[in-house]
């Protein structure tokens, strides 16, 4: 590195990080209660997660290598950190945080914030890690911290695309596909909500944590939510996915729910937007592994608002899976390898983000993007940023929330629009609660 005044060269200062464990029974049942109000990043399901704040520093990439720039620049910052670490377990030492764009040449980019303070949780084990540059950071206690303010009224927009707007786009990629054009596009559409008060992304994640807790509840540099979809997680050489696709609305009575299940567990058209979504995904992993496992048929996935036909895939990394005798790859290295697979795009993934570009009228912006964690070894954990929102940078009460939907020949425009609002329902009612 070069000193811009004096152009001598100069020492960056080491990465120092410090993980000591703490009584889990200390913490609150909710990490998110620890979240100071300056802010905050969560990584939470069930009663597990990271949750962390203050800002070390960040990497910021852009452009069609996004995630492995941000992965070549974090090997490079940890390559030369001091650690020390009590505990040993996945998210414990340096951990960084990162939300990436879903387009490649989205101004939306990628970042990896480094934070100052991470508390995790797993089973019976809680820890606490400190991490600064160049010296030892003073230790922490966690505390819950005073409610976050309540949004205020909100009020509602339209985005690039209104309802009818985006049901003749639907239409338009349904004849696509009938036309033999491509076999499966993405299709999602955004709205608008202003804040009476500044958004807190503490009041979001809270209530998605609570209602959502099966999904991966994420507040990374504005971008908020609650995903149900993983792309990768990798640790100790073993990588999972979680795959999503093919939708049903949930209706509240347990019994129609459960005859819906049903129905989506044999509907061709479900099965066929599933089918491609897990072959993306697979193919992709494959030159990655040397076994992966893929279940037969799909299972279905009950959230609080929808039904999804889900498929849980796992893979033993190759020991030299790039071929070039190197490390086995990051779970950054993977998610940039695996995305975009066609549970956000669609197959033949370039068909259907040429059809995206031309149909959507607007950037996703982090939406649909991989959203997670990296630790110094590697591991981590990345999902895909669906049932989110990112808060407008430039204003604090202004917020776009996102919801796509798989679109295959036997797709209906008026359904598919009934998904989507379906999709929306967490973010809304996390707002308005
Ligand atoms: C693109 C989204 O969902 C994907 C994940 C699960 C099910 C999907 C579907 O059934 O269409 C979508 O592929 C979204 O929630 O915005």
């Amino acid at each position: 590195m070069t000193d811009l005044n004096t152009g001598a060269a100069t020492t960056p200062l080491p990465l120092v990080t410090r993980t000591v464990a703490i009584d889990p029974l200390t913490l609150p049942g909710d990490l998110t209660e620890l979240l100071p109000a300056d802010g905050g990043i969560a990584w939470v399901r069930r009663a597990d997660g990271l949750v962390a704040w203050g800002e070390l520093t960040r990497i910021t990439t852009t452009g069609p290598d996004r995630m492995a720039d941000a992965d070549a620049a974090w090997r490079e910052l940890v390559a030369h950190a001091v650690v020390r670490d009590e505990v040993h377990l996945p998210g414990t030492g340096p951990v960084a945080f990162g939300s990436f764009s879903f387009a490649p040449g989205s101004a939306a980019g990628g970042v990896l914030v480094v934070p100052r303070v991470v508390v995790g949780r797993r089973g019976a084990s809680a820890w606490v890690t400190t991490l600064a540059l160049g010296a030892v950071a003073a230790p922490v206690t966690p505390s819950a911290q005073p409610a976050p303010a309540a949004p205020g009224a909100v009020t509602w927009s339209e985005g690039a695309l209104g309802p009818d707007a985006w049901r003749a786009a639907v239409g338009a990629a349904v004849g696509r596909i009938r036309a033999g054009r491509l076999d499966k596009v993405v299709l999602a559409r955004e709205v608008h909500a202003r804040t009476a008060e500044p958004l807190d992304p503490r009041w979001v994640v809270a209530r998605l944590a609570t209602d959502y807790r099966a999904c991966w509840t994420f507040a990374v540099d504005g971008l908020v939510g609650a995903t149900p979809e993983l792309l990768v997680r990798s640790e100790k050489g073993l990588v999972t996915s979680r795959v999503l696709a093919g939708t049903i609305r949930r209706t509240g009575d347990d019994d129609a729910d459960l005859a819906h299940a049903a129905l989506l567990a044999h509907s061709s058209k479900d099965l066929e937007e599933h089918e491609y979504a897990v072959s993306s995904l697979t193919d992709a992993l494959a030159p990655f592994c040397s076994s992966t496992n893929v279940p037969e048929t799909p299972f279905v996935l009950h959230l609080p608002n929808v039904l999804h036909l889900a498929t849980d895939v796992t893979g033993v990394l190759a020991a030299d899976a790039a071929g070039n005798g190197g490390p086995a790859p990051s779970s950054l290295a993977l998610a940039q390898a695996l995305h975009p697979t066609a549970a956000v795009a669609g197959t033949p993934t370039a068909d259907a983000c040429a059809l995206i570009d031309e149909l959507e009228g607007m950037d996703r912006g982090r939406y649909a993007g991989p959203v997670g964690w990296i630790g110094a070894d590697g591991d981590g954990e990345w999902a895909l940023a669906l049932r989110s929102g990112e808060i407008d940078p430039a204003d604090a009460r202004h917020i776009r929330l996102f919801a796509g939907c798989g679109i295959v020949a036997a797709s209906d425009p008026a359904a598919e629009l009934a998904e989507s609002e379906a999709k929306l329902e967490p973010m809304r009612r996390a707002l308005t609660d």
